[in-house]
């Protein structure tokens, strides 16, 4: 049941169009996922799934698929090769469109739809910075960031007012997916339903300013900043935008291409009272195929005063000494190189992203590619290593089947014959996890806690 003012008040947003779009809460939404472009190319998988037929028009990667497709269930998800991500929210990360080299930063990130879409079109080259402010939603988003086979994200859990005094004018570009009333979510979500309420969207809007700002001071001259929210209340998306605006001269809105379907911000009175927010984009669920979204395109001018470009200065990385281990590793069982530094959390190894802040005094997550345990005299390679390598970077392989994968998932042995040592495990091409050959039994090395 939605609520009564809900309704009441998209009545009033809508005039005209309000029946068409309460017609639209009588159909189911829609379900799509998007290929993880930085596990292969989606020809290659469309030859091995049938669920790659209607793409999303906005967004590269973006496929509609059928509730009897179940891609959630297939061993390929578990292997990172798609994000099962809501359509319209595959939005925002394709118009804030960062490119390999860039300083990126996620704000609001978790469970990781977005970062896991920026960090596909950024290839694996320049700095992600991946934040969430709340403990438990920052370990999932650091679990999909390992699923996803991301190497150059660093993922932080803080507010962002802190994050604001360590990156001042840092970031080339922020993507602020802001937290909301959800109220284009209610198709799916009964939780932004339950607490749905005018007080609610007053609140949302006041902290959606607050994030605005710290996001704000934390973008270099001349960078880009994507805002968005998965609501129609224009107190959070054209209201949050204009007094932002009104605000802060130093920033104006993009034109951006607006696709079928999507519609610019509203023109509503007072609070939104500026030509431009046309310029704005939203997304409606009774005229495309996703739920209600809101984004838009902000850019601080050239001229406004530039930042520090290392707050604190940079990692350097520890010596080759220090993780002899992973070196012979590296020599016994992988085909390709590796550049770039390496950092040490305890015995834990990481391959850090190019030009690494200094992490002293930030909750850190992931500080990059984890890459595996520094033992005495041997090394023990990380899951978020195997799902970063594929097959031909490896020297041992073992290929499954979708059956043997499932066996795999759940934990159990594999016979297998070969020289001892590592194997990278793949289902039909995809890596998926660690097995250890030793006589003819392959030790299952898939983590405990991921298996299914
Ligand atoms: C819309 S969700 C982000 C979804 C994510 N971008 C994705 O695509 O998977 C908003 C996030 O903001 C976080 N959040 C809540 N309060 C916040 C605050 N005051 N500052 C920053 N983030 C906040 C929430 O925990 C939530 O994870």
């Amino acid at each position: 049941m939605l609520p009564e003012r809900f309704l009441d008040r998209m009545k009033s947003l809508l005039g005209e169009e309000y029946t068409d779009f309460l017609t639209c809460y009588d159909r189911p939404g829609y379900q799509s996922l998007r290929v993880n472009l930085l596990k292969g190319q989606e020809k290659d998988l469309a030859e091995k799934v049938n669920f790659l037929k209607e793409a999303v028009p906005w967004a590269k990667g973006g496929y509609y698929y059928r509730s009897e497709d179940k891609p959630g269930r297939h061993p390929f998800h578990e292997a990172g090769v798609y994000y099962i991500q809501e359509a319209s929210a595959m939005a925002p990360a394709a118009y804030l469109a960062p490119v390999p080299g860039e300083r990126v930063l996620d704000l609001c990130a978790a469970p990781g739809g977005k970062s896991t879409q920026l960090a596909c079109a950024m290839g694996g080259r320049g700095i992600l910075v991946c934040n969430e402010i709340h403990p438990q939603r920052a370990k999932i988003l650091s679990g999909n960031i390992e699923r996803m086979g991301i190497e150059n994200a660093l993922v932080l859990n803080h507010e962002p007012a802190f994050l604001a005094k360590r990156f001042p004018a840092y970031f080339d570009k922020i993507l602020v997916d802001a937290p909301c009333s959800g109220e284009g979510m209610f198709r799916k979500s009964q939780e932004a339903l339950k607490e749905w309420s005018p007080e609610n969207i007053t609140m949302c809007a006041r902290r959606q300013r607050d994030i605005l700002e710290s996001a704000a001071a934390m973008l270099r001259a001349g960078g880009r900043l994507v805002y968005s929210t998965c609501t129609f209340a224009p107190e959070e998306d054209e209201g949050t935008i204009s007094g932002f605006l009104r605000e802060h001269p130093e920033f104006y809105l993009e034109e951006a291409k607006k696709y079928q379907g999507m519609t610019g911000g509203m023109i509503l009175g007072p609070k939104a009272d500026m030509p431009e927010i046309e310029k704005a984009i939203r997304l409606w669920p009774h005229k495309l195929k996703g739920e209600g979204h809101f984004l838009a395109c902000l850019k601080k001018e050239e001229k406004s005063p530039d930042g520090v470009l290392s707050p604190g200065g940079e990692e350097k990385g520890i010596s080759p000494k220090e993780c002899r281990e992973w070196a012979e590793f590296r020599e016994e069982y992988l085909k390709i190189p590796f550049s770039g530094s390496y950092i040490r959390f305890g015995d834990q190894l990481y391959l850090i992203p190019e030009k690494m802040p200094l992490l002293t005094g930030l909750k850190v997550l992931r500080p990059g590619l984890h890459l595996g345990t520094l033992k005495k005299n041997r090394f023990e390679p990380a899951h978020a290593l195997a799902l970063f390598l594929k097959p031909e970077d490896v020297k041992n392989t073992l290929d499954l089947s979708l059956a043997q994968a499932e066996r795999y998932l759940s934990g159990q042995t594999l016979p297998a014959e070969g020289e001892k040592g590592w194997y990278l495990i793949s289902v039909e091409g995809y890596s998926i996890g660690w097995g250890k050959l030793s006589g003819s039994v392959m030790k299952n090395h898939y983590p405990k806690g991921l298996r299914i």
